[in-house]
């Protein structure tokens, strides 16, 4: 590490930071350097989105719309940046959101970012599409904190497997992603003819899963393989589901559960009638429908509904540490934060999502000192001013 970088870190910001001096501190550069890293197609699957691609940009465009207040003489001498979301404490309320696939942007995957989480104190959310299975995350993540994100199977069998899995590998509480039921219009991938799964990337907890494995005659060998692919398009999503079914999720996880992809304030007074835990104000960062708000706007409607009365987390366009501030000062506990680590990923591995999470911990820690806050909880909207 350079003396620069050493001064940054372990003088200027407090041993917080651990940047890596080849890779930017501005986390909004990212992006561009993960293009040039990648191929055209993992590229194109990560940072696209739906259509136009245009509430991806109402995602981001939200957040300028929204400017803090600094406010001075609060002796900010003293900072706690840490929550406890869902039974789980974290030394920061961010987390790193479920992104499948993650073998597309580095060998070691998931394996990487859960190494990377736990050695930040950070939570890290497992997608049921990871490209390594459960128990292999698991294990990387060690003593670190980890969720469990359910794409929801259409087999009930198959789901209630994930979720025994899920709980005996650790994994403490559930996400269970609703708007993602099948892949959305997707023009950098429908053009480039590109889908990780079809290439076997995303699959490793159905083809693990001995009800999956049932289902398909056996464990899957090259023999079986192309059945088993068919088998996943098959399963992979239930357009069918209502209101009705989230009653199979309590029967079969007694920990917490948080819906993920809720837009609409009624959807999240259902979510807690329903007896759910928790809410994640999300548009799967404008990858799902293309035309839909921006994330950030759904937030206060959603805090207006159930604030109070459950835990609204947020995502979608949190890419610095005043995106956070400013989501958190709208009422969101915590927020996810996808794309940021999954370029930090490509680009440094485990190291690269480290150096991800500790900066965009760092500027949020310098932001909130040097608007006035100790806590999170000193967030509230008279933190900001809408313009
Ligand atoms: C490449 C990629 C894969 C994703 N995979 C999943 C997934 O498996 N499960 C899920 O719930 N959300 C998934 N998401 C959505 C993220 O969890 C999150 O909602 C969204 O990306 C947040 O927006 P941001 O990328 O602007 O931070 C994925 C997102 C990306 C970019
Ligand atoms: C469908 C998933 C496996 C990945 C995902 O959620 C996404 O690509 O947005």
């Amino acid at each position: 590490m350079s003396q620069l970088a050493d001064f940054q870190n372990e003088i200027y910001l407090n041993g917080l930071a651990d940047v890596r001096p080849d890779l930017p501190t501005d986390l909004t550069k990212l992006e561009g350097l993960a293009a040039s890293k990648l191929s055209a197609t993992s590229f194109g699957y990560v940072a696209g989105s739906a259509g136009s691609e245009g509430t991806a940009r109402a995602n981001r465009d939200a957040f300028d719309r929204w400017r803090i207040v600094p406010r001075m003489l609060r002796d900010v001498a003293e900072r706690d940046l840490s929550v406890t979301v869902l039974g789980t404490p974290m030394p920061a309320p961010v987390l790193l959101a479920p992104i499948g696939v993650q073998s597309i942007l580095h060998p070691d995957g998931e394996l990487a970012t859960a190494r990377a989480a736990a050695a930040t104190g950070l939570t890290t959310v497992l997608s049921t599409a990871a490209s390594h299975t459960m128990e292999e995350v698991a294990e990387a993540n060690g003593p670190g904190s980890r969720w469990y994100q359910l794409y929801w199977p259409k087999d009930r069998d198959l789901a209630a497997s994930f979720l025994d899995r899920a709980k005996a590998a650790g994994y403490t509480a559930l996400v269970v992603t609703l708007d993602t039921f099948t892949l959305a219009w997707r023009p950098r991938d429908l053009d480039q003819a590109y889908l990780p799964f079809i290439r076997g990337i995303g699959v490793a907890n159905y083809f693990s899963d001995p009800v999956f494995q049932k289902s398909v005659g056996g464990p899957v060998t090259d023999a079986n393989r192309q059945t088993a692919l068919l088998h996943w398009i098959g399963q992979f999503g239930n357009p069918s589901l209502t209101w009705d079914d989230l009653a199979f999720l309590r029967e079969h996880w007694d920990g917490p559960i948080a819906l993920k992809g809720i837009q609409h304030p009624d959807d999240a007074r259902r979510a807690v009638d329903a007896g759910m835990d928790g809410v994640i104000v999300s548009n799967h960062g404008g990858r799902q429908v293309d035309g839909a708000l921006a994330s950030l706007d759904a937030l206060p409607l959603v805090v207006d509904a159930v604030g109070g009365r459950t835990t609204i987390l947020f995502d979608s366009g949190v890419r610095t540490g005043a995106d956070v501030a400013k989501a958190l000062a709208l009422g969101a506990q915590a927020v996810l934060v996808a794309r940021p680590y999954a370029y930090g990923l490509a680009l440094g591995g485990e190291a690269g999502v480290r150096h991800v999470l500790r900066c965009l911990q760092a500027e949020l820690e310098l932001t909130m000192a040097l608007s006035g806050h100790r806590t999170v909880s000193e967030l509230t909207l008279d933190s900001l001013v809408r313009v």
